[in-house]
């Protein structure tokens, strides 16, 4: 499920290759922005066996993870189009199947796909109305697709923008032609009415497979258009999926009654506090640590498909269960909310949230109002995102000179925003970079929070022995007003809602353990709060009344 979503995010076009040299296939998938149908589901995830299970984007070569090409619009500052390209690297280098709990490949030792900086035509508010692109981008990815040593790489290209249907459709046209002429894919009918793969002749498009392509209990293929067919199959698709979540959401919820039966909510004795944030931003890191278990992490994205529960003990001994979740990330396709839906009732059901960032990330605050976003879009109450502990991990990694200054003023430029500086002339031939080679804004990128000390900090007990906290792990409450101005965040919906209006912030490093006594005893008066507030909220007439002990001496007296 997750698999296809990393395919999908950001990235609308994607070429699939048959991986069988018999029967050659190329496919183009579009999905629609903003629509909530089913287009998450790709008909090239269907096999004559039964659909696939997870894996979107096939590999011309079965045992390898497929290749993408990323398409990345240039951005400003430099280390903005730094951070996207490299989410957007790493996102189609995690596209592997996990087994066993492993990945295939060591991550580590992958190296950087393929990738084209391209000119951004949103940044001009000339973004074409059929290709996104210009001409001229759109000839330079056709120029790369058909190099002889691109040839045998790609399985799909991946742009790292938002596009719309008709875009992704002229998109996938244009680059379908090119690979179906590379690889005489076209059927066509022959001069004999019959039907044939070739380069000339009255070219109809029909099943990629061709008879016997997969249907359930009937033949297909002939006869079926490409349209039927592709329906049929994304739909067969869907069911499928829909079925699983709907076996993930029942299995949760019996977990989740019987851990209520053995303790529960507020004021009993086992709470539930889920760990959310951007993907990447080291919350298993973070659960491990904290509760010393040892749950995967790795530096690709979404590495974490399913939320998992760790017990802790906090600072007054009293144990909470913390659950990491999947990570969320920007763009996030509408239609995948509901496929986030049972993975994350966790967090929708939890008594409290951790919100973990990435201190060292150039696009802190964009990711976290994209967090914001994806918490408003599953239903979490706006009461629950007011009262989150907000989290600045990795703080090991944040050279402090550059990082005290305040945010930056720096724009992400998204689709229909503009900057008008950025580009000298739409479409100039040759926009290929390196990655290396993109300017990096080593400037003050994010605010960071004064080093303060809080009176709380450093003085907790507490079961765990974690390095010792320096004055960085500081806790501190600070205003969002004082930290990041007056925000709001927009949803999908076009709807604008506050950002909370007091946030707790504590620094950690999840890998020096810096910060984590404070976060523990953060979460352990946070939490008591809430049951404080709870309690009082029932009223003089629901609590049980007992004699205080100045009744007692009352009683007691003559
Ligand atoms: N330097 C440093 N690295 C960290 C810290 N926390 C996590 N990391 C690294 O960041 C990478 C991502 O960590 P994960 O814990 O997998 O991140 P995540 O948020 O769970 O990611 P997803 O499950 O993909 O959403 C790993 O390589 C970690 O070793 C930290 O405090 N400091
Ligand atoms: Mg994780």
């Amino acid at each position: 499920m997750l698999r296809g979503a990393i395919s999908r995010l950001g990235a609308r076009l994607r070429l699939h290759a048959d991986p069988s040299p018999a029967s050659p296939r190329l496919r183009v998938l579009s999905t629609r922005r903003g629509k909530r149908s089913s287009p998450t589901l790709s008909p090239a995830d269907c096999d004559d066996e039964g659909p696939l299970r997870g894996l979107f984007v096939l590999s011309r070569d079965p045992e390898c993870p497929p290749r993408l090409l990323v398409v990345q619009p240039r951005l400003r500052p430099g280390s903005l189009l730094e951070s996207k390209l490299a989410e957007a690297l790493n996102l189609a280098n995690s596209l592997e199947e996990r087994r066993d709990g492993f990945y295939h490949s060591e991550f580590g030792a992958k190296g950087a796909p393929p990738h084209l900086v391209v000119q951004n035509p949103a940044s001009r508010g000339r973004s074409h109305a059929d290709t996104y692109f210009g001409p001229g981008t759109v000839d330079n990815v056709k120029c790369y697709l058909s190099a002889t040593e691109s040839e045998e790489d790609v399985d799909a290209v991946f742009v790292n923008a938002i596009l719309s249907g008709i875009q992704q459709r002229n998109l996938e046209s244009e680059l379908a032609a090119l690979m179906y002429m590379k690889t005489r894919l076209v059927r066509v009918r022959g001069p004999g009415g019959r039907l044939t793969f070739g380069p000339s002749g009255e070219a109809e498009v029909v099943s990629a497979r061709g008879r016997g392509s997969g249907g359930r209990g009937f033949m297909s293929g002939a006869g079926e258009t490409e349209l039927q067919l592709q329906r049929r199959r994304i739909q067969e698709r869907r069911v499928s999926l829909l079925a699983q979540i709907e076996d993930v959401r029942r299995t949760r919820a019996i977990q989740r009654s019987s851990r209520k039966r053995h303790g529960g909510s507020f004021g009993q004795e086992l709470v539930t506090v889920a760990v959310v944030g951007y993907t990447n931003a080291g919350k298993s890191t973070l659960v491990s640590a904290l509760s010393e278990a040892d749950l995967y992490s790795d530096d690709r994205l979404f590495a974490t498909v399913d939320p998992r529960l760790r017990s802790v003990i906090l600072p007054s001994g009293r144990k909470a269960l913390l659950s990491d979740t999947v990570g969320f990330i920007s763009d996030l396709p509408v239609q995948l909310v509901e496929a986030f839906h049972a993975t994350l009732e966790e967090v929708v059901e939890a008594d409290m949230l951790v919100h973990v960032l990435d201190s060292s990330a150039s696009n802190l605050e964009e990711h976290r109002s994209t967090v914001l976003q994806v918490l408003q879009q599953i239903g979490v109450s706006q009461e629950k995102i007011n009262n989150m502990i907000e989290v600045w991990n990795k703080i090991d990694l944040v050279d402090e000179n550059v990082k005290s200054d305040g945010i930056d003023d720096e724009v992400f430029l998204t689709e229909g925003e503009q900057e008008d500086d950025i580009f000298s002339e739409d479409d100039a031939p040759s926009e290929q970079t390196s990655f290396d080679s993109v300017d990096v804004d080593d400037g003050a990128d994010s605010e960071y929070l004064s080093e303060e000390n809080s009176e709380d900090s450093n003085e907790l007990p507490s079961k765990k022995s974690f390095a010792e906290p320096t004055e960085m792990g500081a806790m501190k409450e600070l205003s969002s007003k004082e930290c990041f101005g007056e925000l709001r965040v927009l949803d999908t919906n076009g709807h604008t809602f506050p950002q909370p209006a007091s946030t707790c912030h504590v620094k950690t490093s999840a890998v020096t353990g810096t910060g984590l006594q404070e976060l523990l005893a953060l979460i352990e008066r946070k939490l008591t709060e809430q049951q404080t507030v709870v309690q009082r909220s029932y009223g003089p007439f629901d609590r049980k009344w007992r004699p205080t002990s100045m009744d007692c001496e009352k009683a007691a007296e003559p």
